[in-house]
């Protein structure tokens, strides 16, 4: 790979750094979610997780967080493109802000399917 090619690589992999702090310093659902990220990640050390069950929750983890990322620039792009109230872009809006919802509601329900037994035994009400 060129010197060139390599400074524009590096550029870009910036600019989504730079895209990705952005949204977490400005938006207040991402700050939820990566709530929710460091609470998975530390009940899944503490409750000893399986390989398997960490590959789900980290590809959990990435859809919701993208997901969240891709609202955010649909919401910018709509209020960069008109002020005023319009029917398409209330439906932009909500139509991304409903994928992120559906990827949290799963992400949640997974969760609940690999962490509640665990918990459970782990308080002693499952053997
Ligand atoms: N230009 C617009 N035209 C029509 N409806 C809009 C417009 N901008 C926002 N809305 C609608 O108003 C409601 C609130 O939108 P808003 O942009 O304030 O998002 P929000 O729910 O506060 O999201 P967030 O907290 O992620 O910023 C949503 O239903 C959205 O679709």
């Amino acid at each position: 790979m060129s010197k060139v090619n390599r400074s524009s690589l590096a550029r870009s992999f910036g600019y989504a750094f730079q895209g990705i702090g952005t949204c977490i310093r400005e938006e207040r659902n991402i700050k939820i979610h990566l709530t929710f990220t460091g609470l998975v990640i530390f009940f899944g050390v503490f409750l000893k997780i399986s390989p398997l069950e960490w590959c789900i929750c980290l590809t959990l983890f990435g859809l919701v967080l993208a997901l969240e990322l891709v609202n955010t620039a649909v919401e910018a792009v709509v209020d960069l493109v008109t002020e005023e109230r319009k029917p398409l872009a209330k439906k932009a809006k909500d139509t991304a802000a409903g994928a992120v919802l559906i990827a949290a509601i799963c992400a949640a329900a997974a969760g609940l399917v690999i962490f509640l037994p665990k918990g459970l035994r782990w308080i002693g009400v499952l053997h």
